[in-house]
């Protein structure tokens, strides 16, 4: 027998974890951090620019609280898979809307309150709940049409944002509250002026290095308490709109129709997790999380499919061949749309409307070898490894051919992530993404487009109100001759 002792295999330990502080990062000042090197308005540029100098990961500071920025796509989105338990989204926006008045719905829930609601919003926003509602989003369409036509008749421009926002206001309204508010045939005074001021102020209050409103009120914080309260006034109308129709038909109790009717029948349930408060700041939170991102989703793809007319005139072929009437237009139809999606997800890739996702640690954890101490901000960039030439092939040439193919040429889909990830990815991306589709379909089979521009006829500039948006675009349509 061989008598020579063995080696016992050495313990192997895990490298010891990097702090943040060892990380690069910009300079930065005593008390104020980084804050003044950042635009507000171009905030995600100016990230995204330290991205390219410092790389995948790097500390900044937001006042004098440290962040960790996390560039790298399959990192961000482990990060944003450890939701509810591990990150939470930051305290400090919740904060802010309360402060202005507004209820909190599940963007801003956490833990057992969020799990109850996400099940509800899932359940509305389903593929098959969206499939029912397919012909009412396709009569919500045919009026923008009909608004559309009208100032093509006239040589009228069509203010984008405006139009476009009208559209998406009417189509959650529909579907989620079982409502048909028919802004796009509204005048002035309608709901989505109001969303329009409070929309930047989140943005600009999250933000702000001083609470001033706390202590002063300028002209601005007036206008959003008068928006926030006709807003809320709205709100009470729906609410007591769908409660008249369960009254009226009390078995909607049990088979709710729609998001609001479901969240008014569970919010009677004890432990349903679901009280009135969460009713009212679930219809906020859809309006004000499916309006402008949706709308501004579609400005950006109609900006970037003007300026690539090869794209454009192949994305009509297809939608004269598969789907040439509006008034006809069925799922099947959409499904067949394979290159306007390829379209809209090259579209979303170079400008998602959400270039970056906050959040904040519960507890003491790390990130990719990094120590991260509870409620350390993680800032969660979604545009950089999406444009990269390291990672998408041309990154910087719009080509909706990549999503079409798989194999060598075809894009790594999970390096852009323009709904999020994890369990709090977006509930509406389905409508969302048939919204688009659809009004797609409908201009392109119907209008040529003359112009998509700004006013000073330069490129479009990206500015950052809540969601990433184009700055000022107006359209110019013309009927198309054989119409
Ligand atoms: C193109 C349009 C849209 C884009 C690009 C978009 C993008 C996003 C993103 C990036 C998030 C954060 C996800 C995360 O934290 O991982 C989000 C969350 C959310 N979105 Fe959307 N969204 C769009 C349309 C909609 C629509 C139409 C609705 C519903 C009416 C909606 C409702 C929500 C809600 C409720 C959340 C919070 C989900 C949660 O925290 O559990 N979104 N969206």
């Amino acid at each position: 027998m061989d008598s020579t002792p063995t080696a016992l295999p050495l313990p192997t330990f895990p490298p010891p974890l990097r702090t943040i502080e060892s990380l690069p990062g910009p300079r930065r000042w005593p008390l104020v951090g980084n804050v003044l090197q950042i635009r507000p308005l171009r905030l995600h540029q100016d990230v995204e620019a330290w991205c390219r100098e410092y790389g995948d990961f790097f500390q900044m500071y937001m006042g004098p609280e440290q962040a960790l920025v996390v560039a790298d796509h399959d990192v961000v989105a482990q990060v944003l898979k450890q939701r509810p338990d591990t990150f939470r989204r930051p305290a400090l926006s919740e904060r802010i809307m309360r402060e202005m008045g507004c209820v909190p719905g599940l963007f801003d829930a956490e833990g057992q309150d969020w799990r109850n609601q996400r099940r509800m919003v899932m359940h509305a926003f389903s593929p098959q709940g969206i499939k029912a509602y397919f012909p009412s989003l396709v009569k919500v369409a045919l009026r923008l049409q009909q608004r559309w036509d009208r100032a093509a008749q006239d040589e009228r421009t069509i203010v984008l944002s405006d139009d476009l926002k009208r559209y998406t206001v009417d189509i959650i309204a529909g579907l989620a509250f079982g409502t048909d508010v028919d802004t796009i045939n509204g005048g002035e005074e309608v709901i989505q002026r109001h969303l329009d001021v409070i929309l930047p102020a989140i943005a600009r209050r999250t933000l702000s290095f001083v609470a001033y409103w706390r202590v002063f009120k300028l002209p601005q914080d007036r206008r959003l308490e008068h928006s926030v309260a006709t807003v809320r006034h709205a709100i009470q109308d729906l609410i007591g709109q769908a409660r008249t129709r369960m009254a009226r038909e009390p078995e909607r109790a049990a088979h709710p129709a729609n998001l609001l009717e479901a969240m008014l029948a569970a919010a009677g349930q004890p432990g349903s997790g679901v009280g009135d408060e969460a009713v009212v700041g679930n219809v906020l939170t859809m309006l004000l999380a499916g309006e402008d991102t949706t709308a501004n989703s579609i400005a950006w793809l109609l900006y970037q499919l003007q300026r690539h007319p090869e794209a454009l005139a192949r994305a009509r072929d297809e939608v004269l061949r598969h789907a040439p009437d509006p008034a006809a237009f069925t799922m099947e139809q959409m499904d067949k749309l394979e290159y306007l999606n390829g379209c809209i997800q090259e579209s979303m890739r170079i400008k998602p409307v959400a270039p970056f996702i906050p959040v904040e640690a519960m507890h003491d954890t790390s990130v990719a070898g990094i120590h991260v101490p509870a409620r350390t901000l993680v800032w969660c960039v979604l545009r950089h490894h999406s444009m990269a030439d390291s990672h998408v092939e041309q990154a910087a040439q719009f080509d909706p051919q990549r999503w079409l193919h798989e194999g060598p040429g075809a894009i790594d889909r999970k390096v852009a992530m323009p709904f999020g990830a994890g369990p709090r990815i977006c509930p509406g991306r389905y409508l969302a993404l048939l919204e688009m589709k659809v009004v797609m379909a409908m201009l392109l089979g119907r209008y040529d487009i003359d112009a998509v521009a700004t006013p000073d006829g330069k490129e479009a500039e990206e500015l950052m109100a809540f969601v990433m948006s184009p700055i000022g675009l107006a359209m110019r349509l013309r009927r198309q001759r054989w119409q």
